[in-house]
């Protein structure tokens, strides 16, 4: 059954200018969460400003300024913004590019419980919404030296269009080998103790006295890419994903023996005697944690490396593969720059506010909204968008074309 549209578009300057302190200056719109009202808008007077949101609090009769996670949107002319589900605002800018004009405003979801119960503040996220969907991405964890690298260098080169690697940031330094920004963004502690603190990481763990991390970026770019994205992460950063709003494969991989893994390490030759025996003592505790905690999906013995790099195949069902183009990654929308927009249902229509001659897929779109994934600390993906046709006698079913 249909619902009354609860959208719309208002200018709040009027209605808030009584008492309360707005320090916004230009366009606003406000929605209403339970005991709180969201106001989005820009804080200074220039045509294009960046994007703002303060909370009134009814219940303590307070304005507050929230911590901001997550990537928000760049340029800012004005905006709608619609409820989804009393935990996400979506906002759709207005004169953005297509691939940069739907935004989710996360206000009550898991993640920001999860980040205000540890901060003890009010904490909103922004993340950006996509079409399509991903694949699930493939986490792999296990011990130094149990031949991690080795098995996800087979796969990227075996399936070299299908996989993405998933570059994650260190503050260890760079083995001779090593490429910044290919194998690791090799990076200081405090620059990445900033970004830490700033949400753009999904996960991040001290291993081996250093600090090791996987930020949003790095997953995404993989997935707009159009490829499956592989982690290669450390039982405690498997764990923290696991807990994350980020659906993935978890495979640990186990050796052998200690002593095989001992004799990997020496054979390696990139690590002195002493970090080799820490990453010794550490594995001991990533075996037992790896395979009682119940984090990992499956667990692969790597003793031959042929057998256990067709076992991977097998459970990732690549055997008898032959590699594929990457799916395409997300397409753009092209949305009216000035729009009023309303929900029903799991649909949002975005109706131009001045018809687009000549350009009907301008005129109207519909937003369908039921199959959202993800969602902050990384993308909302799975937004699926149709035109209206703006002929009335078109034969298509309902007037509504899906954009292929
Ligand atoms: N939590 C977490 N662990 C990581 C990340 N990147 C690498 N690691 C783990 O850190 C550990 C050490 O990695 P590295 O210094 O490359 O040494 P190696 O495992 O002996 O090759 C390994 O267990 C990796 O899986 C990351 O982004 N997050
Ligand atoms: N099944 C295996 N048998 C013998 N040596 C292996 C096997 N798998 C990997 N290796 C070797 O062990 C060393 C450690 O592997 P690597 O992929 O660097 O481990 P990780 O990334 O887990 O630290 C490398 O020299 C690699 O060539």
């Amino acid at each position: 059954m249909g619902e009354a549209p609860v959208f719309y578009v208002e200018n709040l300057k009027d209605r808030f200018s009584n008492g309360f302190n707005l320090r916004f200056k230009g366009f606003e719109t406000s929605i209403d969460v339970g005991d709180k009202t969201f106001v989005i808008g820009s804080n200074n007077n220039d045509s294009i400003s960046s994007i703002e949101v303060q909370i009134y609090d009814k219940s303590r009769r307070k304005w507050v300024i929230p911590t901001v996670l997550g990537t928000e949107p760049k340029r800012y002319e004005g905006h709608s913004a619609i409820l989804l589900n009393e935990d996400r605002i979506m906002v759709i800018t207005w004169g953005s590019t297509p691939d940069d004009c739907i935004w989710f405003l996360e206000v009550d979801t898991e993640y920001v419980k999860q980040q205000k119960k540890a901060s003890g503040t009010e904490v909103i996220a922004w993340s950006k919404g996509v079409t399509g969907d991903a694949e699930k991405p493939v986490v792999i964890s296990g011990p130094s030296g149990v031949g991690k690298g080795t098995l996800i260098n087979m796969l990227m080169k075996e399936f070299p269009t299908m996989f993405g690697f998933s570059v994650s940031h260190t503050t260890r330094a760079p083995r001779s080998m090593e490429k910044n920004g290919v194998h690791y963004h090799f990076t200081e502690r405090s620059i990445m103790e900033k970004d830490i603190k700033d949400g753009k990481f999904l996960e991040f763990a001290s291993v081996h006295g250093n600090l090791y991390g996987t930020s949003i970026e790095a997953v995404e770019a993989v997935a707009d890419s159009g490829k499956r994205c592989i982690l290669d992460i450390d039982v405690q950063g498997a764990k923290s994903v696991r807990a994350s709003s980020l659906d993935a494969v978890f495979i640990f991989i186990s050796p052998p023996s200690i002593a095989k893994l001992e004799e990997r390490l020496h054979l390696r030759g990139t690590e002195t005697e002493e970090q080799i025996q820490k990453r010794l003592r550490n594995a001991k505790a990533e075996i037992e944690q790896g395979k009682s905690s119940g984090i990992f999906d499956h667990i692969l013995c790597n003793d031959h490396l042929e057998k256990c790099y067709d076992d991977l195949k097998k459970l990732l069902g690549l055997d008898g593969t032959t590699p594929t183009n990457p799916k395409p990654s997300s397409k753009g929308i092209n949305l009216p720059s000035k729009h009023a927009a309303s929900k029903i249902n799991n649909k949002i229509l975005v109706k131009s506010e001045t018809p687009a001659s000549g350009n009907p897929s301008k005129n109207s779109i519909v937003l369908d909204v039921s199959l959202l994934k993800g969602g902050a600390p990384g993308r909302t993906r799975g937004l699926n968008v149709f035109t209206i046709d703006p002929n009335p006698f078109s034969d298509c079913l309902n007037g509504i074309h899906k954009l292929s």
